[in-house]
Parts: structure tokens; sequence; C-alpha cells
């Protein structure tokens, strides 16, 4: 696996990247257009917040099968362009937590005490001590934008200075902020009652210029605004004018619309203005941890074992891991099936949990399933990250329910594939490697879907296995085993044959067998 690493990372994760065999390539100054140009070459790609990494960089990767973001925000990754393309995106979460945290109560510290200001004043031989009288953080209502794992620890921090916490973040329930005395509250309501301001949400559409001209006009007279998360959730003109203004006292900013920003920016000539070059996560211990967790991840991915932190798969519980593993597999397999048994033909898929697997995070048995159906028709182009958008883009309708109750078996997995015509199948597991097919529509069969199959439907007559057996037997193909399932007790009508065969048949033995007085239709599928 050869990785590319194309920003700076901690030397412990390129060290244990090596370690595991892989051929790593750092080169931390890369510009987009060089990336452009190397990235076919490497199967992981590892950047911080720079550089970008755009579709047309991802859709060159022919090699890529992983984007490692030493770091939390994603928003420099093209996700959506990864994810059609079946590249995982990891990243890092928690790993910089604390030096973030840390880092705005140091710019909350000196935005309230004008800290840079004074320092600067001495230096220039000044002894201004009236100017650089400042506010106390005691007492004063802090308004946290976002409380996840940096808002939250921020939130502990300001605590201790006896400092009133409130905090808007819709995605948290309000017994997690309770916990530490943080009261959640509305985001007018923090706008308008909030004396320092931090903002602690990933850039997203919804969070793009969320504070601009109108909140800063009910904000109240001399707040301080900090930003430690990205540039543009704080619109930078509005911004200035409300600093020009003396509406807000003082800001502190890590980050930036534009990465370096436009220096020229009437913003940066501001006294009231306190800026660090994007370093809350520059330190020896998040940056060890960041690196770490991706290096771990892409070794999981070259090992074969589930990644920890894709940010476009679901996760999934390292406990669960062992229990879904073979319905994974089986599904994928039972799309297979179903795919091939329709001639790519669907446009409805039911799935059924039952028993155990009713109460487990099943996303994944989702995703293979569709990864089986959808392999038929799209190739080898499809994988656990890109079949479900990929179904979605094509209409499929995809229903799950859940039924803890099973009759004899621990669980099942039923599934049902509809297009002009339809096909159901249900299988359950007894081991990592025991996994079976119980059910073909009405015919109830039982067999380990590994090796080359022939699904076929014949009348239930004398001679008709005998003929097909001699077929094969005409083509040297060595039949290893037979399933005919029979629906009901009395013999006639339509039943199922199941032929594994030690070799694939050619288009010739399959046409003949169809042909055969009996056989109603053959379907060959490597499971
Ligand atoms: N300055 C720096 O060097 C660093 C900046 N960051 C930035 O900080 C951000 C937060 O990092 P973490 O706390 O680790 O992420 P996190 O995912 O733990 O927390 C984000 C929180 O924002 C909330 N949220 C999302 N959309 C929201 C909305 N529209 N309104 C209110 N709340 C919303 C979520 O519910 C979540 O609780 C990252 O996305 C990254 O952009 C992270 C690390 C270092
Ligand atoms: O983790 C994040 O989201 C950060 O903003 C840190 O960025 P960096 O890796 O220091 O360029």
């Amino acid at each position: 696996m050869k990785v590319l690493v194309a920003s700076n990372i901690a030397k412990e994760a390129i060290e244990l990247l090596k370690a595991e065999g892989m051929e790593v390539d750092v080169r931390a100054d890369i510009s987009e257009e060089e990336l452009k140009e190397v990235i076919k070459d490497y199967d992981a790609l590892i950047v911080r917040s720079k550089p970008k990494v755009t579709r047309e960089i991802i859709e060159r990767g022919e090699k890529l099968k992983i984007i490692g973001r030493a770091g939390v925000g994603v928003d420099n990754i093209d996700v959506d362009a990864a994810t059609e393309r079946g590249i995982i995106v990891v990243n890092a979460p928690g790993g910089n937590t604390i030096s973030t945290a840390e880092l705005t109560m140091g710019l909350i510290i000196s935005a309230a005490r004008k800290i840079p200001q004074a320092d600067r004043s001495v230096k220039e031989g000044k002894w201004e001590r009236k100017k650089f009288e400042g506010l106390e953080l005691r007492g004063k209502t802090l308004g946290i934008i976002g409380l996840g794992r940096i808002g939250f620890e921020v939130a502990k921090r300001a605590k201790s200075f006896e400092m009133r916490v409130i905090a808007y973040d819709p995605y948290i329930s309000p017994e997690r902020a309770k916990s530490i005395g943080v009261e959640l509250v509305s985001f007018d309501y923090l706008i308008e009652n909030s004396d320092i301001i931090t903002v602690h949400v990933p850039k997203t559409k919804e969070t793009e210029k969320m504070i601009s001209y109108e909140e800063f006009r009910k904000m109240k007279d001399n707040v301080i605004i900090v930003n430690c998360a990205r540039g543009g959730i704080v619109d930078e003109d509005a911004l200035y004018e409300a600093l020009k203004s003396g509406k807000v006292y003082m800001a502190a900013l890590d980050v930036y619309e534009k990465e370096p920003p436009n220096f020229n920016h009437p913003l940066f000539k501001l006294e009231n203005v306190i800026t660090t070059p994007h370093i809350g996560a520059s330190t020896k211990e998040a940056q060890k941890s960041v690196g770490m967790i991706i290096a771990r991840d892409i070794i999981n991915l070259y090992k074969g074992l589930p990644v920890i932190n894709a940010v476009n798969l679901p996760s999934l519980k390292p406990e669960d891991f062992e229990y879904l593993m073979p319905y994974i597999t089986l599904a994928e397999k039972m799309g297979k099936i179903a795919s091939a048994r329709l001639g790519g033909n669907f446009k409805e898929v039911k799935i059924t949990y039952r028993g155990k697997l009713a109460n487990k995070d099943t996303a994944y048995v989702a995703r293979a399933l569709l990864k089986g159906l959808l392999e038929t028709i799209l190739g080898a182009n499809i994988n656990l990250v890109s079949s479900m958008p990929i179904a979605k883009q094509r209409g499929i309708r995809i229903e799950e329910s859940r039924i803890e109750s099973t009759d004899s078996y621990e669980s099942l997995l039923e599934v049902e594939v509809k297009g002009e015509k339809s096909i159901s199948l249900a299988g359950t597991s007894f081991g990592r490697d025991d996994y079976r097919i119980i059910r073909i529509d009405r015919y109830k069969v039982d067999f380990v879907p590994r090796g080359h199959y022939i699904i076929s439907l014949h009348e239930d007559k004398p001679g008709v296995i005998g003929r097909v057996g001699t077929l094969f037997g005409q083509y040297n193909i060595n039949i290893a085993g037979m399933i005919v399932g029979r629906y009901g007790d009395k013999p006639g009508g339509v039943q199922l044959m199941l032929l594994l065969v030690d070799d694939p048949p050619t288009e010739e033995v399959l046409e003949k067998m169809v042909k055969l007085d009996g056989i109603i239709d053959a379907t060959y599928i490597y499971l």
C-alpha cells in the first residue's frame, strides 16, 4: 500500500505506517496542482486542513482507497466525491479536542485582558496601564455554539472560572449539558444574552455565516467573539463592521474564510482583533494523537479490518462486529443471487431483520446487500461506502423492518427484491464462516453460498435431474453438490434446483441446459 502524506503530521504516525510495511512518501508542502499529477500512484492520502482534496483530485486517484484527515474538520475534502467512488474518508475525532479547547480558553482570556496588545505595547517601550484595563470573566455569560467535544471541554473550563455557561446545539441532549452545569438555550437567546460567544460547530451549509450582520445587531454591547472552529462561520465583513462600531469589544480568531487570509482585509488592521494562524490543534500531544488515529485506520483497512472513524460509513461497535460479519457476507451474496436471477432489473428492496439481528446496528448489512445487487450491473466499482448513495441515486426504494421474534433461528435475514419480477431469500448464521441461505422464494434450501452455483427452475417429473447430470458430465464439469427444493409435500409443479459445480459453466452449457426437457431456466452465479 502506497501512502502520500500531504501535510505535516507526527513522525510517530509515519513510523507506524512504515513499520506495517507501507511505502510512505511525505510531501508536506505539495500544491493542489502537484497533487493532481501524483495522486494516481497512491492507495492512501493523508492531509490536515490543507491541501484541499477536490473532486478532480479524487477522480484522478485511480488506486485511492482511503483519505485520512489528521484532524476533525473534513470541509477541505469533497466527501461526496469520495463516497461516490467508494473511497473511505476517515478523521481523528477527539485527538485534538483538549488542545483546541485550551487555545479557546487562551483566546478568551487574551481578549478579556487584551494580553497580546499589552505585550506589544510593552515591547514598544510604553507603560500604558490605564489603556489595558480589561474585563473579569467571573459572573459573565459564555455562549457556546456547538456543545460537541471541544465545546464541552471549553464549558468545563469556563465553569472553573465561575462563568455562567449557556449553549446552543440542537443535536445534543439537555441531560448531557446539565451534567456539567450548562444550560441549553435557543440560538436567539444565546446571541442576545452572552457576554462572550465562542463557536465550535463544523462548517456546513447550515453553519456558514451563522453569525452575521443581523446577529451582531442583536448582541449585547461590548461582546467578545471567539472563533476557533472554521473561518466563515462568523462572517468576516460583518465582524469588521461590528468591531469598528464598538459593538464588539474584542474578537479572537484562529481560523479564516480563506487560509492564509487576505492580510489586506481591514480586519487585520484593527487593534481589537487578536489573531493566531490556525493553531488550535498544533500541539505535540494533539498531533501525535490525530496522526496515530489516522495511521491505525489506514492499517485497519490494509489488513481488512473495519475502520473506526469513517465519516462516510456508519460506525460499527467492535463488540457487534463478530456477530454481524457473517450477516454482512450473507447479505452481499443474497444481493448477488437476487440481481442475477432478476437480470439486474430491480427497483425495490425490502429487508427484514429477525431475532437478535433486529437489535443490532445493521447499516452494514443493508449496504452489503445493495453492493451485491449493484455489482452485477456496475462491476467492481461498488463497495460498502458507495452502495447506499448509488442505490439512492438510482431511485431504488429501500425499506427495512425489525421483528424481534423468530420461530427456530436465533436471527434471520429476509430479503425481498422487486423489479419486473421479484425474488425473496432468507438466511441465517451459525458462526463466522457458517452462514447459510435457507429459503429462495417459497423453496426450502440449506447451503453455504460459496463457490460456483447454478440456480434453476424445473418441472417436477422423472428424468430431469438425470439429463442435467449427463449434460454436465459431457462437458467434464463435476457436480460437487445438488439441492432440490420442493414446495409442499406432493410431487409435480415447479421446483428449484441448486447445483454446486467445480468449474464455471460456459454459455454453451447453460444454453443447452435450458433447452433440456423439463428445465425452465438456469442462472450461473459465482458466490
Ligand atoms: N482551530 C482548530 O485547529 C480546530 C478546529 N476544529 C473545528 O472545530 C469543530 C468542532 O470540533 P469537535 O468539537 O471535535 O466536533 P464535534 O462534532 O464533537 O462537535 C460539533 C458540535 O456541533 C454541533 N452542531 C452541528 N451543527 C450545528 C448547528 N447548525 N448548530 C449548532 N450546533 C451544531 C454538533 O451537534 C456537535 O455537538 C470541527 O468541525 C472543526 O471545524 C477542530 C479541531 C481543531
Ligand atoms: O482538526 C481540525 O478540524 C483542525 O482545524 C485542525 O487543523 P490542522 O490539522 O491543524 O490543519
